[in-house]
């Protein structure tokens, strides 16, 4: 019997869904993926919803409902495309939409949108969903959860190696050469470098890097940037847009700054704040995922602050960066109907190995 999953994330960079269609057979295979970018009114109300507002329960309701019939038109998209019928998969592995994460506060707690029950009626496939709350009952960060896919998939014995996933948000997965493995947030990934070009550009995000290559570095701004608190904390840690979002930077601008620099600065303080942290003896490669590897200032500033290690796209293994998180949530789908634990206890602090997620029954 095939092992095919449909994998469903929409991350903190709130650019729209990703979705795969993966064959877990033998090794994880991608057989065919789905971007589908979010309605423009969507995206907004979302964007609002990360950070804390007014009359928020009212709200969520429409936006949670239209966001489970995009996630459903997803579905329907990469199986036609993939001419693969419903009947056939075995389960939705479905994230959902992180709105806020809250895992350190004395009632800790993280919410994620999306009506699971209404995905499986929609698309009449399982979904199994509801991935982080079973390991904070367990007084873990419920978060990151991909490190223990980046262990299946790129973990080698004998070998130092560190997977670094830069979306909204940044982690680390340091796969060690005796099968133990660390990791955490370490921080923004391009959601401050989002949310400045966005301002001075009216543009999403800033691509091929071009804004940050017209800047030079303000040193003074960049360790002001890394002297948060956030970066003296060791793991395990995980963070979210609640906590690095624009006035969170422009409370530590002085005004004077070229908009320009400020973008080239934050590219190199997320490099920074993300290679401080990747410090194995011997690591001689580094594999990058997510859309920062789509970043040339930040990828060759984490090349010139890692070397000798080199830096890599997850591509070099066979694994195409876009796809690793949704790849993933297929994967904790898989995990969850063998009743294999898919969190890392010393990645995010639990106190044991759970089996995670909730089964939706169509
Ligand atoms: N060509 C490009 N040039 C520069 N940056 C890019 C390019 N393509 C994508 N990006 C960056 O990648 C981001 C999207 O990354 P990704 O889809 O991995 O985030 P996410 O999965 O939503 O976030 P998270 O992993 O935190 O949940 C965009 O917001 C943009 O900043
Ligand atoms: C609460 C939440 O949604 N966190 C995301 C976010 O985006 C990246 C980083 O912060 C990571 O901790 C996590 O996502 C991935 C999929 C994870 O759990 O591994």
């Amino acid at each position: 019997m095939p092992q095919l999953y449909i994998g469903i994330m929409s991350g903190t960079s709130l650019d729209g869904i990703d979705l795969v269609l993966a064959d877990f057979t033998s090794k994880p295979n991608l057989l065919s993926r789905c971007l589908l970018p979010f309605p423009a009114s969507l995206q907004r109300e979302l964007r609002s919803l990360a950070e804390p507002g007014d009359n928020e329960v009212e709200r969520i309701g429409p936006v949670e409902y239209q966001l489970t019939e995009c996630y459903a038109a997803g579905v329907k998209q990469l199986l036609q495309h993939a001419n693969y019928q419903p009947e056939l998969i075995s389960a939705v592995g479905c994230h959902g939409q992180t709105i806020r994460h809250r895992p350190s506060q004395a009632q800790p707690f993280t919410m994620q949108l999306g009506n699971m029950h209404l995905l499986a009626a929609l698309t009449g496939i399982r979904v199994i969903a509801d991935f982080r709350r079973k390991d904070m009952a367990y007084g873990g960060q419920g978060a990151p959860l991909v490190p223990a896919f980046h262990q299946a998939f790129f973990a080698r014995a004998g070998q130092n190696r560190a997977v670094v996933n830069i979306g909204g948000i940044a982690n680390i997965s340091l796969l060690h050469a005796n099968g133990s493995i660390t990791g955490y947030d370490t921080g923004p990934g391009n959601c401050l470098m989002d949310d400045w070009v966005s301002l001075h550009r009216q543009q999403p995000y800033d691509k091929d890097g071009v804004f940050s290559a017209e800047g030079k570095l303000l040193p003074r701004l960049l360790q002001q940037l890394l002297s948060d608190p956030f970066f003296q904390q060791r793991g395990p840690k995980s963070t979210g847009r609640e906590y690095f979002h624009l006035p969170w930077l422009q409370q530590q601008l002085t005004g004077q700054e070229a908009p320009a620099d400020v973008q080239r600065t934050l590219c190199r303080f997320t490099a920074l704040s993300i290679a401080n942290e990747l410090q194995l003896p011997n690591l001689s490669e580094v594999f990058v995922c997510g859309g920062g590897v789509h970043h040339p200032v930040l990828m060759a500033d984490l090349q010139q602050l890692l070397t000798p290690a080199k830096v890599k796209s997850s591509s070099s293994e066979g694994l195409d960066p876009d796809w690793v998180e949704a790849m993933a949530f297929a994967w904790l789908a898989q995990a969850f109907d063998q009743q294999r634990p898919g969190n890392v206890p010393a990645v995010t602090g639990a106190r044991k190995a759970c089996v995670l997620g909730i089964e939706y029954r169509p």
